[in-house]
């Protein structure tokens, strides 16, 4: 699936991406092995994976967490951007992703670094509760839990921590009045909700960057 950007000039588009894709071996290996798995392509864009990745350089994050691994694109993103004994912590539900992940983290030199939790995010967070508090969640799995998350991320963030989430424009959808695909109405709603919250609450300060996802970033406040 290809991704798209807030921008919608198709040769802006080609710029942007030449910039950011420019001389990037490990996302690149990243992607063969995907590929060689037969791994959806539904990671992150390249400019939303420079995104990650520099918004956690900007906010000095020591302990990151991840939901929804997929074949470790976007954790590299995260994990490239962590000193020396930083940490990323990811989740994915799919044990084919997850061993992709783990052997593309090893091919990139970023295994020591992750650690990854097979199975539904939900039931695996509170493993790392006595981690915490982390500096930075990335939510980016089912979309229906986003509110879920969006609650361990609350209890388990340093205040000033950052919550971003990918594709809280629901492809589209989020301001669809009628929704009859039930699947689809339940990752609206899911993702409706997620994005209330952060809006709406004085523990969050929060704006959505408008790529062609959305991508929410909010702050914690206290
Ligand atoms: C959009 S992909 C993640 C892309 C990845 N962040 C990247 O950019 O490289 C969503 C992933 O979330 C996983 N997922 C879905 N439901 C999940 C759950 N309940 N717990 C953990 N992972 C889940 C899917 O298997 C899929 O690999």
């Amino acid at each position: 699936m290809t991704k798209k950007y807030g921008q919608n000039n198709p040769k802006i588009i080609d710029y942007v991406e030449s910039l950011v894709n420019d001389n990037d071996p490990h996302l690149a290996q990243a992607q063969q092995i995907a590929q060689h798995r037969q791994i959806p392509k539904i990671q992150v864009s390249p400019l939303d994976g420079r995104h990650l990745e520099v918004i956690v350089r900007s906010i000095g994050a020591k302990k990151c967490v991840e939901i929804g691994t997929l074949a470790g694109y976007s954790g590299i993103c995260i994990a490239r951007a962590l000193p020396e004994d930083g940490v990323l912590y990811t989740f994915e539900y799919e044990s084919t992703h997850a061993e992709t992940a783990e052997e593309v983290f090893q091919a990139v030199g970023l295994s020591e670094k992750i650690y990854i939790f097979i199975g539904p995010a939900l039931n695996n967070l509170s493993q790392i509760n006595d981690k915490g508090p982390f500096d930075l969640v990335f939510i980016d799995a089912d979309k229906e839990s986003y509110p879920q998350y969006l609650q361990w991320a609350e209890q388990n963030l340093r205040i000033g921590g950052v919550v971003l989430a990918d594709n809280v424009f629901a492809w589209d959808h989020i301001a669809d009045q009628d929704i009859d695909n039930p699947n689809l109405r339940a990752s609206v709603d899911g993702l409706r909700q997620f994005n209330s919250t952060i809006f709406n609450s004085k523990r969050w300060r929060s704006t959505i960057l408008p790529t062609g996802e959305g991508l929410a970033m909010a702050v914690k406040m206290y």
